[in-house]
């Protein structure tokens, strides 16, 4: 009782503040101190133009747009967009009268590429009308950027002040360290003040600024504060009895030679011995190389360097550490993944639960993509009983509609998500959890729902914070991760990419389930997919890579290799495919 109660009152009842707080940003950090003149803001404007020019000039006429997860292309490509990423993470901090983050990064993709976003106030995806000014600011000639720099005040009745506070922070990518330090110029160059993170996983990033704008009532915004929140929280649900029933408090963990391998090594000293997790792909080969939570989830094998004995129970992060994807292999030998739909049930399921048992009337929901299995959306409904809405792809979409309920759960297939409480259900859960007129049952239920607050990184979806909340709930269940699994049984399925001209004519509604444009695709699609058992395919474009993405499932994995190449096949057809035309799946 005493120990939960030290948990709360460090870790606990801070969060019950959270959505309260985050309508009073933090204003005590942050006085927008006006430049005084016209004349001082000018000369301003006129040497960042000349830093920009000079140091960070735009090279080539090719454009370049703020997509589902920000700007993302080749790391040679991207100094001018950083530095100018710089200025207008400055411009958000002033107008939010707030801390924004600037997070350097392409995740999942190789190490060449590089990439960048901004983080807003909440610890949320930028809100979507900066993405245009984002992108207007990316594309501007040099010679323009004083000019646009002022439109961007102007129409968005921004003072130009001093104290604006960016946090900074990169992966490990090599050419992080110059591009942090465009960005830093750009902050700089418009009176703005920084904070350099340097390495850090994108979910950190996003955790600081959330504690920082929450006046801390997040959480204290560095990684001491970081760590020593989800371990504490995750040390005293698990207690002293580390195995339960099938569960054994051991796995194998592919950090993709990521951040996330870094950060878990530092986070295992926080751990001590309640959890042990072997590391591969730690950081002495290349980024995302055969390994990472991408390369497991598409290709549906196994990341390399890492041995997988039966039974063992594995996870891969992604570059970024924002995705996890979980898979072992069975007694037959086979490999079997558990994705982000997996994650979703599971969590789902369990917080449900523990509702129930603590008595608290509050509604759960689920969120998912397109990508879902149809066999996860089947089992929510059915098994579950949960509440599921389906989103289009991107996490801000997720993560919006997750705030919808009481309890949102949210994942993309790929492993990327996380939960989120409303302040109502944390109030409830808290005052549950302290009502000493309850049943025992109850207490304990609603006890360890707060403590599990505390274990999820509540601000966007993060690898490392998802790895203990599925740990909690085998732990709690006392499960194998054969176990987990046999929940429900995938439909096979198959992602394929196809080049096109211009990927942007393709055109969806219903949250990317139909195609609407080129105008016959749809129709194409419905009699493809009418020919296969448990058939459905639908296709988009990548808002992170120049491809149109196709996705299948069906009755067999053969059909799904089928379904998705005929599919893809078509819209090489109607949608100006270039190179070769798509080969069917190996
Ligand atoms: C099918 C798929 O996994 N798409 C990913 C990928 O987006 P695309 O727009 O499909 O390229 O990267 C996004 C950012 O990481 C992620 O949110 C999304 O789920
Ligand atoms: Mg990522």
């Amino acid at each position: 009782m005493q120990s939960f109660f030290a948990v709360c009152s460090r870790f606990g009842i801070p969060s019950l503040f959270l959505t309260h707080l985050f309508t009073s940003l933090n204003s005590r950090s942050i006085i927008n101190r006006a430049v005084n003149s016209g004349a001082e803001m000018a000369d301003i404007f006129k040497k960042s133009q000349q830093l920009g020019t000079e140091k960070y000039p735009r090279k080539s006429e090719k454009w370049i747009q703020y997509g589902t997860s920000g700007f993302r292309t080749k790391a040679e490509e991207l100094a001018h967009v950083l530095y100018r990423m710089g200025i207008l993470a400055a411009f958000r901090s002033m107008q939010k009268n707030a801390v924004i983050g600037v997070m350097i990064t392409a995740s999942h993709n190789d190490e060449p590429d590089n990439g960048v976003k901004l983080v807003d106030p909440h610890g949320e995806m930028l809100e979507a009308s900066w993405e245009v000014i984002a992108t207007e600011l990316a594309n501007v000639k040099n010679e323009d950027l004083e000019s646009t720099m002022s439109n961007i005040l102007e129409n968005n009745k921004i003072v130009l002040g001093t104290n604006a506070m960016v946090y900074v922070g990169r992966d490990t990518r090599p050419s992080s360290p110059f591009l942090a330090q465009a960005v830093i110029d750009g902050i700089k160059s418009v009176q703005g003040c920084v904070t350099d993170f340097g390495v850090v996983s994108t979910p950190q990033l996003h955790y600081f600024v959330t504690c920082q704008n929450t006046e801390k009532a997040y959480g204290e915004p560095d990684e001491e504060g970081y760590f020593s929140k989800l371990s504490s929280a995750f040390k005293a649900l698990r207690g002293s009895n580390y195995d339960n029933g099938s569960y054994q408090h051991s796995l194998s963990l592919d950090g993709a030679n990521g951040v996330g391998a870094l950060k878990m090594k530092t986070f295992q000293e926080y751990l001590g011995n309640c959890i042990k997790v072997s590391i591969y792909n730690s950081g002495d080969g290349k980024l995302n190389y055969q390994c990472g939570a991408d390369h497991v989830k598409v290709l549906q094998k196994p990341p390399q360097n890492m041995p997988l004995e039966v039974g063992t129970r594995a996870a891969s992060l992604d570059g970024d550490a924002d995705r996890l994807v979980y898979f072992y292999r069975d007694t037959q030998g086979n490999f079997k993944l558990l994705d982000g739909d997996k994650i979703a049930t599971l969590v789902a399921g369990y917080i449900k639960k523990l509702i129930k048992e603590s008595g608290v009337n509050l509604n759960v929901g689920l969120v998912q993509t397109a990508y879902a299995n149809g066999s996860s959306t089947e089992y929510i409904n059915n098994t579950l009983g949960v509440e599921v809405a389906c989103v289009p792809t991107g996490v801000k979409f997720l993560h919006h509609r997750a705030l919808e309920f009481d309890v949102g759960v949210y994942f993309e297939a790929n492993g990327h998500g996380t939960v989120v409480f409303s302040s109502a259900a944390t109030e409830k859960i808290k005052n549950a959890a302290t009502d000493e007129s309850l049943p025992a049952e109850c207490i304990t239920a609603a006890k360890q729902l707060f403590l599990l607050m505390d274990v999820i990184n509540q601000t966007v979806g993060d690898a490392i914070s998802d790895l203990l909340l599925v740990e909690t709930v085998l732990h709690a269940f006392g499960w194998s991760v054969a176990e987990w699994d046999a929940a429900y049984t995938d439909l096979p399925n198959r992602q394929m990419k196809v080049s096109v001209a211009d990927r942007n004519v393709i055109q969806t509604t219903d949250a990317e389930r139909r195609c609407t444009d080129p105008p016959t695709l749809q129709t194409e699609i419905d009699s493809i997919v009418a020919k296969f058992s448990k058939g459905r395919s639908f296709v988009r474009p990548s808002g992170t890579e120049d491809v149109v993405r196709v996705y299948a499932e069906a009755d067999s994995q053969a059909n799904a290799d089928k379904l998705a190449h005929e599919v893809a096949l078509k819209v090489y057809e109607l949608a100006n495919g270039v190179g070769n035309a798509p080969l069917l799946p190996k």
